[in-house]
């Protein structure tokens, strides 16, 4: 089915991703991708990399004309700052002297609780962290969003719909229980500087990111992904790797800091009884269709989609790289110390909010072409159409 992979580092010359196994004839132009990798740097609480680094996007192969050709996708992210880093980060050796010249090139050697620096260390047998946060750094999600910026252009010429994201949670500030935003609410969400649906709510987050700033401190939160108009019947009950919910659950934590999924109402409905925990079914329009009274499961039961609106929520954890340093070790010299400390986001939840967007549309992508297949986005239309015209209580 759908295969894709990203590749590069953060302070690399660019990220480098591949989609494959999409049908010919999506249209997708560079324009898509571009308008995606904005909104993924927006936010309160971003860190100061945001604002003097761009995103250098290309679509390098796959693409003709402004629509996909049937074979692999490859994209291209360019780092605007590389030339700063390019002796560091070289590929090739440097001179040992060249090296030593550079201040950037000192090694790390203070790992940061809560990233991946010291076990990266033990397990790949470094003595400095550079070449774990390098990779481990949330810049890769860059490379995601643009891949899911194709995904979500097949999605809408397919399906006809559209991946919906907001956060629900700034540290201990929650938004209000029940607010579902509508399949065309991005734009409005992105003037947000929070994603947060309800205004008194956003003023609260930002008041809360404010002051973790102001305190040396970060923040996590949740984030809710919404798509209304999927049918049913994506995904499958019949084995565990192939239920909608297992993969959605397996690409959302497969985000940086990403430390639960939730679908649906999910650990609310663990502490509800049965009798309210469930959407009982009626007949709607004279017993032509069906209809669920709630939404709870969001729209998932079964491992696969039951034609309700699909909620997924995602939690972050706080930015691992505290201003106000956290106790460590240096293991240059074995002693106690305090963590690496450079700029970093202060709250990083609403840019996270769309690199959700982007896993949940990779992952809708490949339960489409896995029931609907296709070799062009005619054959899945055509496809498709048949299956909802054969749809009973559609
Ligand atoms: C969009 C996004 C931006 C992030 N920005 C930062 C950052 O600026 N500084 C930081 O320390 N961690 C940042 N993180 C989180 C780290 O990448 C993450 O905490 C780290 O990889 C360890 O998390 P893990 O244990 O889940 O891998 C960000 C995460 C995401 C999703
Ligand atoms: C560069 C991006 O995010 C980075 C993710 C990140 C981390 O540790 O995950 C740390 C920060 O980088 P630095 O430590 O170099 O300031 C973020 O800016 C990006 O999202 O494009």
């Amino acid at each position: 089915m759908l295969r894709w992979l990203t590749a590069g580092e953060s302070h690399g010359q660019q990220l480098t991703a591949i989609l494959e196994g999409l049908p010919a004839g999506v249209e997708v132009q560079t324009s898509d991708l571009d308008l995606q990798l904005a909104r993924r740097r927006l936010g309160h609480g971003r860190g100061a990399r945001m604002s003097f680094e761009q995103d250098v996007v290309a679509l390098t192969g796959g693409v003709r004309h402004g629509r996909t050709q049937g074979g692999p996708i490859a994209v291209q992210v360019g780092n605007t700052e590389w030339p700063k880093w390019q002796t560091v980060m070289s590929a090739d050796p440097v001179d040992a002297e060249v090296l030593a010249g550079q201040a950037r090139n000192a090694p790390l050697t203070r790992p940061r609780p809560g990233h991946a620096d010291l076990a990266g260390m033990q397990k790949y047998g470094f003595d400095d962290a550079r070449p774990v946060l390098e990779r481990a750094s949330a810049r890769e999600t860059a490379a995601r969003v643009a891949l899911g910026a194709i995904a979500q252009a097949f999605l809408r010429q397919t399906v006809g719909v559209s991946v919906v994201s907001h956060v629900v949670g700034i540290g201990p500030v929650a938004a209000p229980d029940g607010i579902v935003p509508g399949p065309d609410d991005n734009p409005r969400l992105d003037e947000d500087p929070v994603r947060c649906a309800d205004p008194a709510t956003s003023e609260r987050m930002v008041a809360e990111i404010d002051d973790a700033r102001r305190t040396g401190d970060t923040l996590g939160g949740v984030i809710e992904v919404v798509v209304h108009g999927l049918p049913p019947g994506l995904g499958t009950h019949v084995h565990w790797d192939r239920r909608l919910d297992a993969r959605l659950a397996a690409a959302l934590m497969g985000v940086q800091s990403v430390k639960a999924v939730e679908v649906g109402d999910g650990l609310e409905t663990a502490r509800r009884r049965g009798s309210v925990a469930h959407d009982e079914i009626v007949l709607a329009d004279g017993g032509t269709r069906v209809q669920r009274l709630t939404d709870r499961a969001g729209g998932i039961e079964g491992g696969m989609t039951n034609g309700e609106v699909l909620r997924v929520r995602a939690a972050m954890k706080p930015i691992s790289t505290v201003p106000r340093a956290l106790q460590t070790v240096d293991v240059a010299t074995g002693e106690a110390a305090v963590a690496i400390n450079q700029r970093s986001d202060a709250c990083a939840v609403p840019r996270g909010s769309v690199v959700m967007e982007a896993m949940v549309a990779l992952v809708l992508a490949d339960v489409v072409l896995e029931k609907f297949g296709g070799d062009s986005v005619a054959e899945t239309c055509r496809n498709v159409q048949a299956y909802l015209d054969a749809l009973p209580y559609r």
